[in-house]
């Protein structure tokens, strides 16, 4: 019974000293911004124009029905502090994909299962984590600038 009790107490003292580090460091700030945000709210700056809400990407059929762009609100407001310095530069971010439910990975994974160019479905990674963008640029009145290949090329 003591053995148990003492056991337990350690389990709860070594739970306290792990959380204190953590909030100490900082580290619970990442589950704080875990949420997620529609990306223009954070930046009027952005360009959204989802391609797999189109049929114009590599697969040719439209693979998701939404065309609001959502992610982390931590890589969102990664993604607005470089939309301001690029602003300042004379231009503007286009973004051709954001977070990315598993079923619209499944369809893409589906039609091209080569995981070194689309990822396998998995919740926790990239797109379908909420925490990648595609993008490319633009100058300030929205026209692309050239780049070596086109999306998805
Ligand atoms: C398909 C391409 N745009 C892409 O996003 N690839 C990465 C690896 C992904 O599927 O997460």
């Amino acid at each position: 019974m003591v053995k148990v009790t003492l056991v337990k107490f350690a389990g709860y003292l070594v739970k306290y000293l792990y959380n204190k580090e953590n909030v100490l460091e900082g580290k619970y700030m990442q589950t704080q911004l875990s949420d997620f945000v529609n990306l223009q709210t954070l930046t009027e700056d952005l360009i959204i124009e989802l391609a797999y809400a189109t049929p114009n990407n590599f697969t040719g059929q439209v693979v998701y029905d939404f065309t609001t762009a959502i992610a982390r609100r931590g890589s969102v407001q990664k993604l607005a502090e470089a939309s301001k310095i690029l602003k300042k530069q004379g231009y503007r971010i286009k973004v051709w994909d954001a977070y990315r439910p598993v079923s619209a990975q499944l369809k893409l994974f589906e039609i091209y299962p080569d995981p070194t160019f689309v990822a396998k479905p998995n919740p926790n990674f990239s797109h379908q984590k909420g925490v990648t963008f595609d993008v490319t640029l633009t100058d300030l009145a929205g026209k692309e600038l050239v780049m070596p290949t086109a999306f998805d090329d």
